[in-house]
């Protein structure tokens, strides 16, 4: 059984002039000890999708319909204390601001037994401080710190004692929005040999929200990439990644400078998601897609399975390898 299962979930932001289709019918699962990595460019709805798992959207947020199914408990319909309940106990969320995270008044000690004792309060004092003097060397940071405050530490120290405390209470998963965003290469590689870590050696699931395509296939058993408030394509990473079968995906492999000696097979793509007010007819993609058709223009397409285990939202999906070919040749910009 998988551990968390999600069907046809839509979360909407309330505006003055209307509302923001964040996420638009998404569904996918996570199974146990798995990364599952989830791609895609600011503003297609990533963050809202994490969101809304632990059900920590802002007030203008809510899930207007779809099921979010943990441990056979529908987290979407869940009231306050039964969230809280899953929150860190069994979903442990570290969202993408490590200074806005962390209490800038308190230590990284008190911060971590707060966690501890708000949810087991039967805990010791002694008890607690080891288990934090544990998590925060298992990350890599001497427990010695557990005195520091948060401003005394470098960024790259403060996403890590978020991701220690996200172990505290032994999840089943974590959530983790663009954990290596703005750190340094040594920084983010030790931080992805942590999440690898969480699951080979603690059986942690993990879902890993990121814009960076190469950080997610390098760490990610599965990847979900999102365009628009919808999924466009899902399959095992290194098989999206190598034989991406929609062209967005195609398009952020072949925009990655590192993979080309020669500057000419750089794809250059307009990176301006669509407006989620008022979405295009059709293909989310469709304005930018260089491979587009009369049918991509009047409904959005369904899944198909144009390779084993890949599920790739596309008309032409069956002519992926033909479009692949050809994607260094064609004009990706929309204006
Ligand atoms: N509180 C809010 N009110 C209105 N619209 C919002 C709100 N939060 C996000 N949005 C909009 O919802 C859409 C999805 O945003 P979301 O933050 O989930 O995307 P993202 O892929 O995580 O991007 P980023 O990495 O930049 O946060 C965007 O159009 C964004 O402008």
């Amino acid at each position: 059984m998988s551990l968390l299962s999600i069907t046809d979930l839509h979360v909407q932001y309330d505006v003055p002039d209307g509302v923001v289709r964040a996420v638009d019918g998404v569904s996918f699962d996570i199974e146990p000890e798995t990364i599952v990595g989830v791609l895609g460019e600011s503003g297609c709805g990533k963050s809202t999708l994490s969101k809304s798992i632990v059900r920590a959207l802002p007030d203008n947020g809510a899930i207007r319909s779809g099921e979010i199914r943990f441990d056979g408990r529908d987290l979407s319909t869940l009231n306050g204390e039964a969230v809280r309940q899953v929150r860190w106990d069994r979903i442990a969320y570290v969202p993408q601001s490590a200074m806005g995270s962390l209490d800038p008044v308190c230590t990284i000690e008190e911060q971590l037994v707060e966690t501890i004792t708000a949810h087991r309060p039967d805990t010791s004092r002694r008890e607690c401080l080891d288990r934090a003097g544990e998590v925060l060397d298992l990350v890599g940071i001497s427990p010695s710190r557990l005195s520091s405050y948060p401003h005394e530490l470098s960024g790259g120290m403060r996403q890590r004692v978020l991701l220690a405390m996200s172990l505290l209470l032994e999840p089943d998963l974590i959530i983790a929005d663009e954990p290596t965003t703005g750190l340094d290469v040594l920084i983010r590689d030790k931080i992805l040999n942590d999440i690898e870590m969480y699951r080979d050696e603690f059986g942690i699931s993990v879902l890993m929200v990121s814009h960076d395509i190469a950080d997610l296939v390098e760490t990610s058993d599965e990847m979900i990439v999102m365009y628009g408030g919808k999924i466009v394509e899902q399959g095992p990473a290194k098989t999206l990644f190598d034989e991406a079968v929609h062209p967005y995906t195609m398009g952020l492999r072949g925009s990655l400078p590192e993979l080309h000696d020669d500057p000419e097979d750089l794809i250059e793509m307009k990176m301006e998601p669509p407006d989620l007010q008022s979405p295009p007819e059709g293909c989310r993609f469709v304005n930018k897609c260089p491979f587009v058709t009369e049918e991509c223009t009047v409904d959005h397409p369904g899944f198909v399975e144009a390779k084993p285990g890949v599920e790739s939202a596309c008309y032409r999906a069956t002519e992926a390898s033909a479009l692949r070919e050809k994607a260094t040749t064609v004009s990706w910009k929309d204006d």
